[in-house]
């Protein structure tokens, strides 16, 4: 149980830019990440004949916010497995970080190819809200879909600065819950981080947002927990962006 509230917070006044994450924040992809994750974990727990099984908590304790692969051996972490690394495309069939990496990957695009993806209503109103007041606006996703996703979602051409798990991985930046990604945008967009929101889902995420002096960390519950994102250090927790309109 969390002794962590929510504080005050005039979100408008003294921000000059918000700073997005995507998955679960603007798009409802998060659940397909999950989805996926499980889908691969509870495929690789079989084939390999370890234990224990792969449980709904798992993807938010090991996995959730994370990049690709720190996913991959995080998970594989807390059952105690340690495999190679493997070619960074290696095939999804070999069971390595980069292997299982893939194989999770194929599985997500195919239900993003499948079904589609339609943002959340009230993020939608949100980042128009945030626009309107003249305020710069980034994407920052630990996932190297981010550019899809946002193509798919119909919000491409809202930001200007996405700094996504590709990009991290070029310029060498750690992904959450290090700071990185979200001080990598802020510079970009030109704001100190002092005058930057970030919105976040992920405990990780968070965790990234808190450490980085950002001026505050909204959270949003889809699942992560409101004490669990309040004791990561949101500095208030809401259902949906909505609520702050
Ligand atoms: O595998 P991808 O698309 O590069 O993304 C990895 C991660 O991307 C994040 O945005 C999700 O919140 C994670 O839970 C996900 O695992």
């Amino acid at each position: 149980m969390t002794t962590q509230q929510d504080q005050h917070l005039d979100l408008w006044a003294g921000t000059e830019a918000v700073l997005f994450d995507l998955d679960g924040v603007l798009t409802p992809t998060a659940t397909v990440h999950e989805l996926a994750w499980r889908r691969l974990f509870e495929g690789y727990l079989d084939e390999v004949g370890a234990g224990p099984a792969y449980e709904d908590g798992d993807y938010f304790d090991h996995i959730d916010g994370k990049p690709r692969f720190d996913g991959v051996r995080d998970f594989l972490a807390s059952r105690g497995i340690v495999l190679p690394e493997g070619p960074l495309d290696d095939s999804p069939e070999n069971a390595s970080v980069h292997g299982l990496g893939n194989r999770k990957n194929r599985i997500f695009t195919s239900i993003i190819e499948n079904e589609g993806v339609e943002p959340f209503a009230g993020s939608v109103r949100f980042i128009a809200e945030a626009k309107s007041r003249g305020l710069r606006v980034a994407i920052v996703s630990s996932s190297r879909n981010a550019p899809a996703v946002l193509r798919a979602a119909g919000l491409a051409d809202e930001f200007g600065v996405v700094v996504d798990g590709a990009a991290a991985a070029a310029e060498g930046l750690p992904g959450k819950p290090d700071p990185a990604t979200y001080e990598r945008a802020a510079e970009l967009l030109g704001t100190p981080a002092s005058a930057c929101v970030v919105i976040e889902d992920a405990v990780s995420g968070v965790q990234a947002g808190a450490a980085g002096g950002f001026r505050a960390v909204v959270g949003i519950d889809r699942g992560a927990g409101r004490g669990a994102l309040l004791e990561a250090g949101a500095t208030v927790v809401v259902q949906d962006l909505d609520e702050l309109l």
